[in-house]
């Protein structure tokens, strides 16, 4: 029997995008384990949500390091040591060497809150709000050294409404990001996704652009 694809969440926050994660597996939709979860923060809330779900965790401090190469060799090593096939980072607040990537690239995601390309990097609905965008949302991306730059396999869009503060769209785009993230995952461990040298590939056919989903797609059936 083949063993259950096993999964790592990197994160440094909250962990809510793990709880979307951990819901799916408890209601039967991610065929897969939780091998362990690993943040460079002891105070990370998604920690918590770990342990309560019996889940393995660590803290690797990235100031307890001399510099990004130590850091992520830690990272790395643990990583090894438990064996995963998919490393997910859900708001892991670090940017990684291109060694850690090149380590694991084709096997490491990221969510992202905006639609990229648009607005890499930090405070993504601030700046949304600022541009004056009438749609924003979140992306999939396989990681690659370049930060946020990795090619893109699903967005969750949302609409951008009159008089929106940051934190209101931050909260529509969270609704999404627990949506699509398990949704790629999904896609991974159940051999359905894959990185390929032409692109992102899903079901055999290299994507010309994301996935896009929205509030009214049904992606349990996708
Ligand atoms: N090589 C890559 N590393 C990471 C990627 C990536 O695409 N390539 N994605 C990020 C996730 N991320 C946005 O989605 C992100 C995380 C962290 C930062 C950042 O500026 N971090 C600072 C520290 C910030 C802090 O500690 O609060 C830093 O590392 O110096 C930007 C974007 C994960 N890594
Ligand atoms: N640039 C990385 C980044 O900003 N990622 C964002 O961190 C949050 C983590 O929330 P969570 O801890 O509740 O899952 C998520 O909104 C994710 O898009």
């Amino acid at each position: 029997m083949t063993p259950s694809p096993r999964i790592a969440v990197l994160l440094s926050g909250s962990g809510s995008n793990l709880q979307a994660l951990l819901d799916q597996h408890a209601a039967g939709a991610l065929p897969a384990t939780f091998a362990c979860v690993l943040s460079n923060r002891a105070d990370a809330y998604g920690l918590q949500r770990a342990e309560a779900a019996g889940i393995p965790t660590a803290v690797v401090d990235h100031r307890q390091y001399p510099d990004r190469e130590a850091f992520d060799r830690a990272l790395a090593e643990h990583l090894e040591a438990v064996g995963v096939d998919l490393v997910v980072l859900a708001g892991f607040m670090r940017i990684l060497t291109p060694v850690f990537v090149e380590r694991f690239q084709g096997r490491l995601l990221n969510i992202h809150p905006s639609l990229l390309p648009d607005f890499r990097g930090l405070h993504t609905h601030e700046r949304a709000l600022e541009a004056g965008v009438e749609e924003h949302g979140c992306t999939v991306h396989f990681v690659t050294p370049e930060l946020d730059a990795g090619p893109a396999i699903v967005q969750g869009v949302v609409p951008v409404h009159p008089g929106d503060s940051p934190e209101a769209l931050a909260q529509r785009v969270q609704v999404q990001e627990h949506r699509v993230y398990p949704l790629a995952v999904r896609w991974f461990v159940s051999g359905r996704l894959a990185l390929t040298e032409s692109g992102v590939a899903l079901d055999g056919q290299v994507l010309e652009a994301p996935v896009r989903v929205d509030a009214e797609t049904a992606v349990d059936r996708l």
